[in-house]
C-alpha cells in the first residue's frame, strides 16, 4: 500500500476516532464495560487453580464457599456490565455512523460539476450502498470485538505468566505461527477484495445505464451489445468472488493450524512440569483453560483480520471521497451579492475543462442588466460554457467572471443562485410530485403563482388533463414525460423562482415551434425587467437581442445587433443564410423550403431556378425523436437531407475505440447527398441529439426529375466531384 493510500486510511481513522471520542460519557462506560467483561472472563479460570489446590484437594469448605460466592457475585456483575455496554455501543456506533453519513452527503453536495464527471453514478452509490454498511459493520461489531478480544489476549497473557512463567513464554513462542500466514497473504487478500469492489462498481455502473438509457437502448436494437458487456461483468465477479473468498478462507484456517501445533506443545512441555513437580495440578487446569479461552481469542481475532481487510479498503475508498476538495471553493468570508445588479463582466476569461485542452480563449465581454444577450455560433464553439463560468459551475483558468465588481470567486454561492437560474436542455426532475418539482425550496409562492407560471410555459394544460394533476408523481426522473414537457416544467421552475438574472441553454430545442413561439414571446415579456443571456443555435430566435456575441473555436468573432451583423457580412451572415429559407407548421410536421435556399447549396449551384422549383416540391418532412438514427454506416443510402430543425451527431466506427463522434449538425445542415447519385454505403451513422424536424428526397424521385432535365445530373456530377 502507497504511503497517500495510508495516510488518507490514517487521517480517515483519525476523523473516525475524533467521533468517537465527542461522545466522551458514552465511550467511557463502553470501555469500562468491556474491561470488565475481559476481567471476569480472565479471572473466571483462575478460579480453576484456587478450587483445586485450595478447595477440592484439602476439601475446604469455608475456602470453596468464598471462591463459589466471588464467581457468582463477579458473573452477576458482569451481566449488568454487558447491557450496558451494549446499549452505550448501540447508541455510540449509531451516532458516528449517522455523523460519517451526513458528513459525506454534504462533501457530495460541496463537490462541483468536475466532480461529477469524474465519478460515475455507480462509483459513488456503490460507495454509499456497499462501503458505507461494510464500515458500519466494523464500526458497530468488528472493532468492539476486536478490542475485546485483544484486551482478553494481553489480561490472559499476563496471568498465563503470572502462573507459570516458563510454559508461558513456550506457549507464546509458538503462537507467532498464528500470525504468520495472515501476515503473508495479506497483500494478496487486500487485492482481490479491492478487485472484487471494482467490478461491483462496473457492474452497478451498467446497470444504471440500462435503466437509464432504457428508451435509447431499445430504440437502437442494443440489448445484446448490453447483455455481453453485463455477462463480462458478472463472469468477471464470479472469478473475484472466488479469487477473495478463497484468499480469506486461507487466512481463516492457518491460524487454526497453528492453534493445534500449540495445544501439542503446551501438553507435552505442562505435563513435562508436572511430572518435575514445577506445577500443580490445579494451575496446569488452570493455565490450560486460560490458554484455551486466550487462543480462542486470537483465533477470533484471525477470523477478524478478513473482515478489516475487507472494510479497510472501503474506509479507504469512502476515505478517497472526503479527500476530494471541491473544485470550485466557497471562499473563506463570501461576500452576499446585492439582490439587483448592474452589470455582469467576463475579462480576457481562458478556460478549458483539461488542463491540456482550451474550450473559451481570452473571451471579454460586458452585458449591462436588464438587457437581452445572445450567445451564437457552431456546435462545440464554447457558447455553453461560458453560459456555465457566468454561473459558476466552473472557474475561468485565467481572467476574471464578476457582477458588478464582485469576482465570483468570492461571492457567497447561495446569493448567486438567489440572484440567477440557469436552465438548461438538459432537464433534471426530481422523483416526486410536479408539484413539489415546481415549488421547489426557498421559493416563496401561492399555489396560484405556480399554476400562473405553469401556464406562461404552456404546460399548466397538459399537467390539468392528467387525472392526478399537479400531484401527479413523476418517475425516473421524468423519463416518461417528453422532452418538450421536461423542458416546459423547467421553464415554469425559472419563472416562480422569478431570478433578476436568467441564463437560458438552448431551451427551445425540445419544443415544437408553436410552444418556442411562446416561450419567445414570454422572454421579449420579462426582458423589461430581468438581464437574460440565451445560448441558443437558432438564430430566428434571438433576431431581438440587444446584443448578439457570435462565438467560434472558443473565442467571441463578433458582437452586435442582429442588423449590425448581417451588415458585417462574416459568420453570423453565413450562418443566417444557412438557416433561412424553411417554413415549419406551428405543430412541427410539415416543412418546406424556398427555391433560393436550394440554390444555395453547393451542388445545387447554376441549376435554373424553375428545375429547382420542381426539386422543391419532391421534398417531404421527417421528424425523428433523440437518440434515433436516421441514417446508419455501413448501409446502403437512398435519400438526401437537409435539417429544418434539430442537431444531429456524426458518428463513425473507430476499430478498438468503438462509436466516435466526428461532428455535429444543426439547422440547415445537410448530408446524404451522393446518394441522389449513385449506392455506395453510407460512410458515418447520423443520430438524433434531441426531437428534430428534416426534409428528404429519394433518389427515385429525384431519378424523375433528372431523366426530364438531364442537365440537373451533370452540374451535380461535376459538383460532387469537385468537393470530393
Ligand atoms: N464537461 C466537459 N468536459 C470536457 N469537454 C467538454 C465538456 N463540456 C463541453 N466540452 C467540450 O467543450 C467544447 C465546447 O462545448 P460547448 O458545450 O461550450 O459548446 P457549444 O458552443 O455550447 O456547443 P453545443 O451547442 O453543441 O452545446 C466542445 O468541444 C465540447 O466537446
Amino acid at each position: 500500500m502507497g504511503t497517500g493510500r495510508r495516510r488518507l486510511k490514517l487521517d480517515f481513522i483519525r476523523t473516525m476516532l475524533r467521533h468517537f471520542t465527542q461522545y466522551k460519557l458514552l465511550f467511557s462506560i463502553f470501555l469500562f464495560s468491556i474491561f470488565f467483561e475481559v476481567a471476569y472472563a480472565v479471572a473466571a479460570p483462575l478460579s480453576l487453580k484456587y478450587l483445586v489446590d485450595e478447595a477440592f484437594t484439602p476439601k475446604d469448605f469455608q475456602a470453596f464457599t468464598i471462591i463459589l460466592s466471588i464467581l457468582l457475585g463477579g458473573g452477576f456483575f458482569n451481566i449488568c456490565a454487558s447491557a450496558c455496554g451494549d446499549y452505550s455501543l448501540g447508541k455510540l456506533s449509531g451516532e458516528v455512523i449517522r455523523k460519517l453519513r451526513t458528513e459525506l452527503f454534504i462533501h457530495l453536495q460541496q463537490q462541483s460539476l468536475p466532480f461529477y464527471q469524474r465519478y460515475r453514478v455507480g462509483d459513488l452509490v456503490t460507495r454509499f450502498a456497499a462501503d458505507m454498511a461494510s464500515m458500519e459493520k466494523v464500526i458497530r461489531i468488528s472493532c468492539p470485538f476486536f478490542l475485546k478480544e485483544a484486551l482478553s489476549i494481553l489480561l490472559g497473557l499476563f496471568m498465563l505468566f503470572s502462573i507459570e512463567w516458563k510454559l508461558a513464554l513456550a506457549v507464546l513462542a509458538g503462537s507467532v505461527l498464528m500470525f504468520v500466514g495472515p501476515r503473508l497473504l495479506q497483500a494478496r487478500a487486500e487485492t482481490a477484495n479491492a478487485g472484487y469492489k471494482e467490478a461491483q462498481e462496473r457492474f452497478s455502473n451498467t446497470i444504471d445505464e440500462m435503466v437509464k438509457g432504457h428508451k435509447t437502448i431499445k430504440g437502437l436494437h442494443q440489448q445484446a451489445r448490453l447483455r455481453e458487456r453485463a455477462r463480462k461483468q458478472i463472469q468477471e465477479l464470479f472469478s473475484f468472488g472466488l479469487n477473495m473468498h478463497m484468499t480469506n478462507s486461507l487466512m481463516e484456517r492457518l491460524p487454526l493450524t497453528a492453534l493445534l501445533i500449540l495445544n501439542g506443545i503446551m501438553l507435552g512441555f505442562g505435563g513435562y512440569l508436572i511430572l518435575h513437580d514445577d506445577m500443580t495440578v490445579g494451575g496446569f487446569m488452570a493455565f490450560f483453560t486460560l490458554f484455551m479461552s486466550v487462543g480462542q481469542a486470537a483465533s477470533n481475532l484471525s477470523f477478524l483480520i478478513p473482515n478489516l481487510i475487507d472494510s479497510s479498503v472501503s474506509f479507504r475508498r469512502v476515505g478517497e471521497i472526503f479527500d476530494q476538495q471541491p473544485g470550485v471553493p466557497e471562499a473563506a468570508n463570501p461576500i452576499e451579492l446585492p439582490a439587483s445588479i448592474t452589470s455582469i463582466r467576463m475579462e480576457r476569461v481562458t478556460f478549458g475543462y483539461t488542463e491540456e485542452t482550451d474550450q473559451l480563449r481570452d473571451v471579454s465581454l460586458h452585458i449591462a442588466a436588464g438587457s437581452y444577450t445572445a450567445f451564437v455560433g457552431s456546435s462545440g464553439s464554447g457558447k455553453s460554457t461560458a453560459l456555465q463560468l457566468l454561473s459558476r459551475f466552473y472557474d475561468p483558468r485565467q481572467g476574471t467572471v464578476a457582477m458588478d465588481d464582485y469576482d465570483l470567486r468570492t461571492v457567497s454561492e447561495a446569493s448567486l443562485r438567489k440572484l440567477s437560474t440557469l436552465v438548461t436542455q438538459d432537464t433534471f426532475l426530481f422523483n416526486t410530485t410536479i408539484r413539489d418539482n415546481l415549488l421547489l425550496d426557498g421559493v416563496d409562492v401561492t399555489d396560484a403563482d405556480m399554476v400562473e407560471a405553469a401556464k406562461q410555459a404552456k404546460i399548466h394544460d397538459v399537467i390539468a388533463s392528467w387525472p392526478a394533476g399537479y400531484e401527479t408523481m413523476i418517475h425516473h426522473e421524468g423519463g416518461s414525460l417528453s422532452g418538450g414537457e421536461r423542458q416546459r416544467i423547467a421553464i415554469a421552475r425559472a419563472i416562480l423562482r422569478n431570478p433578476k438574472l436568467l441564463l437560458l441553454d438552448e431551451v427551445t430545442s425540445a419544443l415544437d415551434p408553436a410552444t418556442e413561439a411562446d416561450i419567445n414571446q414570454w422572454i421579449q415579456q420579462i426582458r423589461r425587467h430581468t438581464t437574460i443571456i440565451s445560448v441558443t443555435h437558432r438564430l430566428a430566435s434571438v433576431v431581438n437581442a440587444d446584443r448578439i456575441h457570435v462565438f467560434k473555436e472558443g473565442r467571441i468573432v463578433e458582437s452586435g445587433t442582429h442588423q449590425e451583423l448581417l451588415q458585417q457580412n462574416g459568420l453570423y451572415y453565413s450562418l443566417w443564410e444557412k438557416q433561412h429559407g424553411f417554413h415549419l407548421s406551428q405543430d412541427g410536421l410539415h416543412a418546406t423550403v424556398e427555391v433560393d435556399r436550394l440554390a444555395k447549396l453547393p451542388f445545387f449551384e447554376g441549376i435554373e431556378l424553375p428545375l429547382l422549383q420542381d426539386m422543391a416540391s419532391l421534398f417531404s418532412t421527417e421528424t425523428c425523436k433523440e437518440g434515433e438514427a436516421i441514417v446508419r454506416e455501413g448501409e446502403e443510402g437512398h435519400k438526401f437531407y437537409i435539417i429544418v430543425r434539430g442537431k444531429f451527431e456524426i458518428v463513425k466506427q473507430v476499430p478498438e475505440e468503438g462509436d466516435k463522434r466526428v461532428a455535429v449538425l444543426q439547422d440547415g445542415d445537410h448530408f446524404g447527398e451522393i446518394a441522389l447519385l449513385r449506392d455506395i454505403p453510407r460512410t458515418a451513422t447520423v443520430r438524433a441529439m434531441g426531437p428534430s424536424v428534416l426534409l428528404s428526397v429519394r433518389r427515385e424521385q429525384f431519378q424523375i426529375l433528372t431523366n426530364q432535365y438531364p442537365q440537373i445530373l451533370q452540374t451535380l456530377e461535376q459538383t460532387l466531384k469537385k468537393r470530393i
